[in-house]
C-alpha cells in the first residue's frame, strides 16, 4: 500500500450530506482511495507529500448525461437557432448520417478526444449514450465503442425514428433485436419521450423491455414541452429523468414522492428518480431553465450534467453548468457542486464509489486554480481547472 498526502489546500468542499468545508486542509490517499481528510496541521505522515499550492479541492465532476459518440458538425443548425429557428428532434438525423459514415478507428478517436477534454475540465466519471446509430448494427457498434472509453453506457436507440421507418416498427426493433445486440455493452436504457420523438405508448414499451432485460432506466422528458416523460420515469422507477424543463405540479409531486424513503441527512434508504438539469442545453436551445431550485425545495434529489452533444449542448464544461445553476437557477454554490458530483453519482447508482470526498471513497479529486470553490460561480467563464486525480493518480496537470 502506498500513501500520498495532498496538502496546502485552502479549502476542501467534500460534497458530503452536510456540505462540509474544511479550511487549510489536507487529504490522505491510500492507493486509489481516500483514507483521511482534515486540517493540514494534523495530517498523518505519508510516503509522498504533494503540495497543492494553496488551491481549493472538490470531488471530480460526475457527468451523468452526454452523447459523445458522434461525427460531423451542426454549427449551421446552431446559427439558424440563434437567428430564431426552434430546436427540433429531426436534427439528430444529420448526426446519424455523419456518424454512420465514420470508421471504428475515427469514432473511437473522436470519443477519446471528448473524454480527455472532459477529464481536463475535472470530469472524473463519465456516462455517455448511443442514439446516433438508429439501426441494429450501428447502435451495437456505438455501444461497443463507448464501452471501451467511458464509465457507464446508456442505450438510446429510442432517440429518433429513422426516416422512412414506421414508428411502431422501429420501436419494436429497439425493444427486440437492437436491445439484445447492445445488451453486453450497456448498463442503462433511455427514451426520448417528446413530441417529434417517442410518444407515451412507445416510451412505455421501451422502458418495459429494457427493465425486462435487466437494465437501469433513464428518460429524456419534458424538454420541449409538457408531457408524460417525468411521470413515466417515476412509474418505472427510472434512475433519472433528464431535461425536466416543462414540469407541472403533478410532475414535481411525483418526483418528490419517489424520494419519500430516502433520508438526505444520512444518504440512506431507497433512492428515487433523480431530476437531471442540463443548463448548458437550456441556454443553447433557448428553453426555460429547468426548475432546479423548486425541485430541491420539494425534496427531489437533482443532478447537473453537461448533455454534451452536437445538437443542443456542445460543451462538456461542468464548471459552466455549475456557474449557470448558481447565477440563473438560484442554487447555492454548495447545492450546485453537490448536484454536479454526488447528484450525478446518484443518477448513475455509483454514489458509494464516487461523487463526494469521504473516507473509503475513490480518490477522484479536482483542484481549482483558485482559493475557494465559490470562484466557480464568482468568476464565470474563467478556466479554473487545475490538477486532477482519478482513483488516486494524478492524471491532469503537474504538482
Ligand atoms: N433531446 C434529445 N437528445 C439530445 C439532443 C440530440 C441532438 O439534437 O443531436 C439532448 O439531450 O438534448
Ligand atoms: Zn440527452
Amino acid at each position: 500500500m502506498t500513501t500520498t498526502l495532498i496538502t496546502n489546500l485552502t479549502e476542501v468542499f467534500t460534497a458530503d450530506a452536510a456540505h462540509t468545508v474544511i479550511k487549510d486542509a489536507a487529504i490522505l490517499l491510500e492507493d486509489e482511495k481516500i483514507a483521511w481528510i482534515g486540517s493540514a496541521a494534523q495530517a498523518p505522515a505519508a510516503d509522498t507529500v504533494i503540495d497543492a499550492g494553496y488551491r481549493a479541492a472538490l470531488p471530480g465532476w460526475v457527468d451523468s448525461h452526454s452523447h459523445l459518440v458522434f461525427a460531423g458538425d451542426r454549427s449551421a443548425e446552431f446559427v439558424a437557432r440563434m437567428a430564431g429557428q426552434d430546436y427540433a428532434a429531426g436534427g439528430i438525423a444529420v448526426t446519424t448520417a455523419a456518424t454512420r459514415a465514420t470508421s471504428d478507428y475515427d469514432l473511437t478517436r473522436l470519443l477519446m478526444g471528448r473524454a480527455a477534454e472532459a477529464l481536463a475540465g475535472g470530469t472524473t466519471y463519465l456516462e455517455t449514450k448511443t442514439g446516433y446509430g438508429l439501426d441494429v448494427e450501428e447502435e451495437a457498434r456505438h455501444a461497443r465503442i463507448a464501452s471501451t472509453v467511458v464509465d457507464k453506457v446508456t442505450f438510446l436507440g429510442a432517440h429518433l425514428v429513422p426516416a422512412g421507418m414506421d414508428a411502431q416498427e422501429y420501436t419494436d426493433l429497439v425493444c427486440g433485436e437492437m436491445l439484445e445486440r447492445v445488451r453486453p455493452y450497456v448498463q442503462f436504457a433511455d427514451v426520448f419521450c417528446e413530441r417529434g420523438a417517442f410518444n407515451e405508448a412507445q416510451s412505455r414499451q421501451v422502458l418495459a423491455a429494457a427493465h425486462q432485460a435487466g437494465l437501469g432506466l433513464r428518460v429524456h422528458g419534458n424538454q420541449l414541452g409538457p408531457g408524460p416523460g417525468t411521470q413515466l420515469a417515476v412509474e418505472f422507477g427510472a434512475a433519472s429523468v433528464d431535461h425536466v424543463n416543462y414540469l407541472d405540479d403533478a410532475d414535481v409531486t411525483a418526483l418528490a414522492g419517489s424520494w419519500e424513503s430516502w433520508d438526505p441527512a444520512t444518504r440512506t434508504g431507497a433512492a428515487g428518480t433523480v431530476a437531471t438539469c442540463l443548463p448548458a442545453c437550456d441556454l443553447s436551445t433557448r428553453q426555460p431553465l429547468a426548475p432546479g431550485r423548486e425541485l430541491i425545495d420539494a425534496g427531489v434529489q437533482i443532478a447537473l450534467a453537461s448533455n454534451c452533444n452536437p445538437g443542443t449542448s456542445y460543451t462538456s464544461s461542468m464548471a459552466f453548468c455549475v456557474a449557470t445553476a448558481v447565477l440563473q437557477m438560484r442554487l447555492t454554490i454548495e447545492e450546485a457542486i453537490t448536484a454536479a458530483t454526488y447528484g450525478g453519482a446518484l443518477a448513475l447508482g455509483v454514489q458509494d464509489l464516487v461523487g463526494s470526498l469521504e473516507v473509503g471513497k475513490r480518490a477522484d479529486i479536482q483542484l481549482l486554480n483558485a482559493p475557494a470553490v465559490a470562484h466557480l460561480a464568482y468568476r464565470p467563464g474563467m478556466n479554473l481547472s487545475g490538477p486532477v486525480f482519478r482513483a488516486g493518480a494524478l492524471v491532469v496537470g503537474k504538482l
